[in-house]
C-alpha cells in the first residue's frame, strides 16, 4: 500500500477550455504531489477567447460537496476559485467555519478573489463584492488579488511596483492573515514582482518576466500551488515562495491552444529529472 497523500480542496468554478478553474486547481494539486478534493460552484461556457456564459451551481450543493469530503477525507488546505454569487460566498464562509477551514482555525485557507476573466469577462455578480470583502477575507489565511481584483477590492489602482504595499495594506484592513498581491499585469518590466505581506513581514517575490501572451489560468495555478504546499506543511512564506517558482517556471511552458490566449502548463513537472520546487 502506498503512504495517502496530503489532500487540497478547491472551492470554484470550471472551465470547459481546461486551462483554468477547476481543471487548472486539480492538475496544479496533481503535479505537487497533493489529492485534490472539489467543490463545484459554477459550469461556465469558456475557451481560448471568453467565457460566454456560466450557471451556478445550488449553494445547498456547495456546501454539500464540502461538507461531504471534509467529514470523511479531512482537508489539509483548502482555496477558492471562481465564486459568482453573494450567496455562495456567504454559504462558503459558513461552511469552512462548520468545517475547521480558515484563518486561526486548523486548515489553511487561500482566498483567490476571482473576479473577471483575463479578457475581462464577469466571473463574480456584480453586488457579490462587498462580500467577498466581508465574509471571505476576513477568513482567508492568504488572500491571492491580480491587480483588476486589487482595485474592486480597494479602489486603489497599482500602476507601478512601488504602490504595491499601500494596496497589500488597504487589503490587510479587511482581515486576511496575509496578502499576495500579485503583479503579473504590471507591464513594461523584465520581472514579474509579486508582493507577500501580513503587516510586519514584507516579502518581494522576484521572476523573471516571459514575453508571452499564453498565461490563462495563471492565477488559479500559482494559489493552488501555495494551497498543496500549505498541505504539505509549509509555513505561508515557504509555501507562496516555492508557488512562485512553481508558477515562473509553468508561464515558461506555457503553449498556444485555440484562436486566444493558451494556458500555462505544469507538464513540466510530469519529467523525471523536473523536482518540485521543494524537493
Ligand atoms: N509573463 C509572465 N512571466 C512570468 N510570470 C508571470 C507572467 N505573467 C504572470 N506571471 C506570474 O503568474 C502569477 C499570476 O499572476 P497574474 O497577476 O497574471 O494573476 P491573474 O491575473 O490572477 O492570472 P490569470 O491569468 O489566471 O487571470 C504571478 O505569480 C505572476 O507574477
Ligand atoms: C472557471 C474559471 N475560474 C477562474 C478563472 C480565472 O482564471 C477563469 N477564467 N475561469
Amino acid at each position: 500500500m502506498t503512504e495517502t497523500p496530503k489532500t487540497a480542496l478547491t472551492i470554484a468554478g470550471s472551465d470547459s477550455g481546461g486551462g483554468a478553474g477547476i481543471q487548472a486547481d486539480l492538475r496544479t494539486f496533481f503535479a505537487c504531489g497533493v489529492h485534490g478534493l472539489t467543490a463545484l460552484t459554477a459550469v461556465t461556457v469558456q475557451n481560448s477567447v471568453g467565457v460566454h456564459g456560466f450557471t451556478e451551481i445550488p449553494a445547498d450543493v456547495v456546501a454539500a460537496q464540502i461538507e461531504t469530503v471534509a467529514g470523511d477525507m479531512g482537508v489539509n488546505a483548502a482555496k477558492t476559485g471562481m465564486l459568482a454569487t453573494a450567496e455562495i460566498i456567504a454559504t462558503v464562509a459558513a461552511t469552512v467555519d462548520a468545517v475547521g477551514i480558515g484563518r486561526g482555525r486548523r486548515v489553511p485557507f487561500v482566498v483567490d478573489p476571482v473576479a473577471a476573466s483575463m479578457h475581462g469577462d464577469p466571473l463574480l455578480r456584480e453586488e457579490a463584492l462587498e462580500a467577498i470583502r466581508t465574509e471571505l477575507l476576513p477568513r482567508a489565511t492568504v488572500v491571492t488579488p491580480n491587480l483588476d481584483e486589487v482595485r474592486l477590492l480597494t479602489g486603489i489602482s497599482v500602476t507601478e511596483e512601488t504602490v504595491q504595499r499601500e494596496a497589500a495594506e488597504a487589503l490587510l484592513a479587511f482581515g486576511p492573515q496575509w496578502v499576495l498581491v500579485k503583479g503579473g499585469h504590471l507591464a513594461g518590466s523584465t520581472r514579474c514582482v509579486d508582493l507577500l505581506s501580513d503587516g510586519t513581514h514584507v516579502v518581494e517575490l522576484e521572476g523573471r518576466r516571459y514575453d508571452t501572451p499564453h498565461t490563462h489560468g495563471g492565477g488559479d495555478t500559482l494559489a493552488s500551488a501555495v494551497t498543496a504546499h500549505l498541505a504539505k506543511g509549509l509555513g505561508v512564506p515557504d509555501a507562496v515562495s516555492v508557488g512562485k517558482r512553481f508558477i515562473e517556471r509553468c508561464v515558461a511552458e506555457s503553449y498556444p491552444l485555440g484562436q486566444g490566449v493558451g494556458p500555462v502548463s505544469p507538464f513540466w513537472r510530469l519529467a523525471p529529472d523536473s523536482p518540485a520546487p521543494t524537493d
